[in-house]
């Protein structure tokens, strides 16, 4: 079994009086493939937000290539409290190193693109920006290329702008942005949620690609068995929080342990399914989880 490159622990966030994250912990080993899975408000986001560091847990520990992922920050913060000015500049580009090292261990895609592109850059300008950030001495220009020829896209697709760009195109835009800064592991929150479903598979595809090229780690966010089936190795199933089902991907599916499980699976629709019946279906799903809360 390889080292984990992600070890989550305890993981607990609150808002308000919501626990959205409820003692969370898993792992995922190096170049492996994590699903979590779960209804809308089951606690997803939150945990990615927390991983990726754009949300702090109230309790627990992210580590990543065995690095405590707040350890450095809360440490910075607490020490330079109350001091002069240049102490408070030495800390800005202590957390801006920080942030930078940070970003190295781990990317985010979100299910919209236009979230991490800014609409004015050209594709190519936007991938040379975050390369003279991260990796200020390299060949910019032939890692553009080398860049967009992994994600499937070419010279017209550098000089274009993302307005310019199908969904699918942008999506490969944004993972191309990610896989610039060269992460350990790569959080993708519902990034497929958005596609048609040809292109969704195409997406599917390319990333089971890079992960066997790379061996980039992947934590799929998604609400759907179907991309869980696709592209992960392990999948833990959250309900109101907290991871109520894990295992291998295939025995889960398989043979689910837990009663929301099956709820979840019954929801995946299967070829020959028309909206109607998928709208139904999830209806159906949101009625008889109603039924499992205890009231
Ligand atoms: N910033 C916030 N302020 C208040 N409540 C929040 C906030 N973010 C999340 N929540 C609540 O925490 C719970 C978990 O939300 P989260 O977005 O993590 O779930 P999810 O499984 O990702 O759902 P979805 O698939 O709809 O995004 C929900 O009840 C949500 O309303």
């Amino acid at each position: 079994m390889a080292e984990p490159v992600l070890e989550v622990s305890g993981l607990r966030k609150v808002f308000g009086s919501q626990v959205a994250v409820d003692d969370v912990s898993f792992t995922v080993a190096a170049g492996g493939s994590l699903g979590v899975v779960g209804e809308s408000g089951s606690g997803k986001t939150t945990t990615a937000r927390i991983i990726v560091g754009l949300d702090h847990a109230d309790a627990g520990t992210v580590r990543i290539d065995g690095r405590d992922r707040d350890h450095a920050g809360r440490k910075a913060r607490g020490a330079d409290a109350g001091r002069g000015p240049s102490v408070a500049r030495s800390a800005r580009s202590g957390r801006r190193a920080e942030r930078l090292a940070r970003a190295r261990q781990v990317q985010m895609v979100f299910q919209d693109p236009f979230l991490s592109l800014d609409p004015r850059l050209p594709i190519g300008t936007a991938l040379t920006e975050v390369l003279r950030l991260h990796h200020p001495d390299g060949d910019h220009p032939a890692r553009v290329t080398e860049l967009l020829d992994q994600v499937g896209l070419g010279t017209r697709e550098a000089t274009a702008l993302p307005r310019g760009l199908s969904g699918g195109q942008r999506q490969r835009v944004a993972i191309a942005k990610a896989l610039a800064v060269e992460p350990s592991v790569l959080v993708l929150d519902e990034a497929v949620a958005a596609l048609d479903v040809s292109v969704q598979a195409q997406i599917l595809n390319l990333l089971a690609d890079l992960r066997a090229e790379l061996g980039i780690a992947y934590v799929f966010i998604t609400h759907d068995l179907g991309v869980v089936r696709c592209v992960t190795d392990e999948v833990v199933v959250m309900r109101r929080g907290a991871i109520v089902e894990r295992g291998a991907t295939d025995m889960v599916l398989a043979d689910p342990s837990h009663s929301y499980t099956r709820l979840l699976l019954e929801s995946v629709p299967g070829p020959g399914w028309d909206p109607q019946l998928i709208t139904a279906a999830r209806r159906a799903l949101a009625e008889a989880e109603a039924e499992l809360t205890p009231r």
